[in-house]
Formats: structure tokens, C-alpha cells, sequence
């Protein structure tokens, strides 16, 4: 058996994180004028992608409780019903740990980000994610994903000796 990978925690960015979704942020983004001026709107930063029967988007609020840094990632799940969101509504960061909506979990191209306490993200429709991962404060978000029928939540659990471990530097 190999050894287990490691995942060193980088900042979140666009580019970076294209490959599973996108980041929901104002920095450095496009924006245009609303309501006379009166607001800028940082218009489609992502879209909400859902399928199957009765599927609709809808819009949540999550109260997510202080998780504890994990020295390795046990298992990580996705949605293949539709995408899903994360919107900090505290200047707070969290970590995103992704692999790509592959049928099985490539884990040579498993990443690690830690967010700028300004930046959401929006795991694209099948992107294998570890659940809110909040290990700084507990936090409050907006979520934005699918409810309809089927099941939109499959789970892999790594083995022991292939749990990823997560590294700060
Ligand atoms: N279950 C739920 O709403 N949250 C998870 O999907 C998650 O990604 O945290
Ligand atoms: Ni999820």
C-alpha cells in the first residue's frame, strides 16, 4: 500500500479552485452599478446546477459549530444532484478540501484551500468535498443547494492507511 498523500492547505483562489467549483467573492470582480447607484452588483458568480426529477434550488441558513482541525480527511462526500454553495456571513476563514466530480475520487488531484474569511464557493454539481469544515470559530452561512427526490449525497470513506493527512505549512 502507498503512503498516504498529504494535503497542504493553500489560499483559496479562482483559478485554483476552477477545477471544482467556483469562489463567490467581490475582490477583483467585475461589478455593476444598481437601484441608481445605490449598490454594485457582483452579478452571476456562479449558477446553482440542478437535476432530476423535482429538483429545485433553494437557499438555507446554517449555524455551524466550532469543528476541530482534523489531522486527516476520513472520508469526503458529493452531490450528484445538483451544485452547492457556501456563503460566510462572518469574516471568518474555513477550509475546502475537494477532489474532482470523478466517479471515483482521484486523490492525485485532491486539494486543500483555506478562504479569506471574504469568499464563499459553490462545489460544482459531483465535486467530492469534505463537509463544513470550520475549524477557527463556529460560523454562520448562507447554503444554496438542490432539494428534490433521489439521492444527492454519496459518501466515500477512505481506508486507514489512505487517509489524506492535512498540513498546515
Ligand atoms: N448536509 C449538508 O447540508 N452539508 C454537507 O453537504 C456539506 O457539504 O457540509
Ligand atoms: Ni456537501
Amino acid at each position: 500500500m502507498s503512503q498516504p498523500i498529504t494535503l497542504t492547505i493553500e489560499p483559496l483562489t479562482q483559478t485554483a479552485f476552477a477545477p471544482y467549483g467556483d469562489v463567490i467573492e467581490t475582490e477583483d470582480r467585475d461589478s455593476m452599478p444598481m437601484n441608481a447607484g445605490m449598490a454594485q452588483r457582483f452579478h452571476a458568480l456562479a449558477d446553482v446546477d440542478v437535476i432530476g426529477e423535482e429538483g429545485r434550488g433553494i437557499i438555507s441558513l446554517v449555524e455551524a459549530k466550532l469543528f476541530e482541525m482534523p489531522k486527516t480527511v476520513t472520508f469526503v462526500e458529493r452531490h450528484p444532484l445538483g451544485s452547492q454553495a457556501f456563503i460566510p456571513m462572518d469574516d471568518t476563514p474555513f477550509l475546502v478540501v475537494v477532489a474532482p466530480p470523478t466517479d471515483k475520487v482521484d486523490l492525485n488531484q485532491m486539494k486543500a484551500f483555506i478562504t479569506n474569511g471574504r469568499q464563499g464557493i459553490n462545489y460544482h454539481r459531483g465535486t467530492w468535498h469534505h463537509v463544513l469544515l470550520t475549524p477557527f470559530a463556529p460560523m454562520r452561512f448562507i447554503c444554496v443547494d438542490r432539494a428534490g427526490k433521489g439521492n444527492n449525497c454519496e459518501e466515500f470513506w477512505f481506508s486507514e492507511g489512505e487517509q489524506p493527512y492535512l498540513s498546515q505549512s
